[in-house]
């Protein structure tokens, strides 16, 4: 029997599981919103340790995207803070996070469609266009159909391979940790686990990743540790097996299960 996560009352158990040492990437207490007046996050926390693949699950709305785009400076923080390697970077630009080695791949309209994939991955790297060579040698490695289909243009791909050329293309520019907002979105099942894979592979490769996903489970199955947002705020946290398995995050988070369904209906 899996020991119960712990909530954020405890407030040392926050990145409960998290590796010691300095983080990679750090935000503290972050309140960030669109409109004036009306805070999405509510002073939200989260840790990556360098090589962590960590996960963001929680109900629709809780603020999981939002806070991805606070980290990459596409929401204004209001307050708190995001830290890269210990340097301040909060409310910095985006193609300044880039520099910095910050990748992100939105959930929408994340390829150019009239281009080729491998246009599409020049303009990942158009900061740095000398090292397309070395660059595309690593993509490659990871994904050998792009290689093959090179010259394909991107809006003929079908959506998991969009999918894989937007997570190349930020790659291209050797970020050493990768946001990643719903990257499962929209995809069949089967679709859904080669992105899942996929995703794994390049946190193997040696890339820090956060992963934010409406697919709670499969995230979980992949991720060293994750968050649990709830109406902007952290809920819950821990390595991802323990979550999945803790009684209360089930009953709250991810649902009953197929096999709770007959019971659940007292069997009608
Ligand atoms: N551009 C925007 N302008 C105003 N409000 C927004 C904007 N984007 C998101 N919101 C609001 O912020 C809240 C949190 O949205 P967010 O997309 O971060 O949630 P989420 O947890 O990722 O949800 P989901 O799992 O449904 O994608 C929602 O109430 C949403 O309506």
């Amino acid at each position: 029997m899996t020991a119960p996560v712990t909530s954020t009352a405890d407030r040392d158990s926050t990145h409960r599981g998290a590796p010691a040492g300095e983080p990679l990437l750090a935000a503290t207490d972050l309140v960030a919103g669109y409109l004036p007046g009306v805070d999405i996050l509510g002073g939200c926390d989260l840790v990556v340790h360098p090589g962590e693949l960590v996960g963001i699950i929680g109900p629709n709305g809780a603020g999981k995207s939002t806070l991805l785009k606070a980290l990459f400076g596409l929401v204004t923080v209001r307050s708190g803070s995001v830290t890269l390697k210990g340097e301040d970077i909060t409310n910095h630009r985006a193609d300044s996070l880039v520099r910095r080695g910050v990748g992100f791949v939105p959930q929408n309209n994340n390829v150019f469609p009239s281009l080729s994939i491998e246009e599409n991955l020049q303009m990942g790297l158009y900061q740095a266009p000398k090292r397309f060579d070395e660059r595309f040698d690593f993509i490659v490695d990871l994904f050998p159909t792009l290689g093959e289909r090179r010259k394909q243009r991107a809006g003929s791909l079908s959506g998991g391979e969009r999918q894989m050329v937007a997570m190349a293309r930020a790659l291209m520019m050797d970020p050493s940790v990768l946001l990643l907002d719903e990257p499962s979105a929209g995809l069949s099942p089967v679709r859904q686990d080669e992105t899942f894979i996929r995703t794994r592979k390049i946190n193997k490769a040696g890339v820090s990743i956060v992963i934010v996903e409406q697919n709670a489970r499969r995230c979980l199955q992949i991720c060293d540790r994750a968050y649990v947002l709830d109406q902007g705020r952290n809920a819950y946290s821990g390595p991802g097996r323990e979550l999945m398995n803790d009684p209360k995050v089930i009953e709250l988070y991810l649902g009953t299960l197929a096999t709770d369904v007959e019971a659940a209906t007292g069997g009608h």
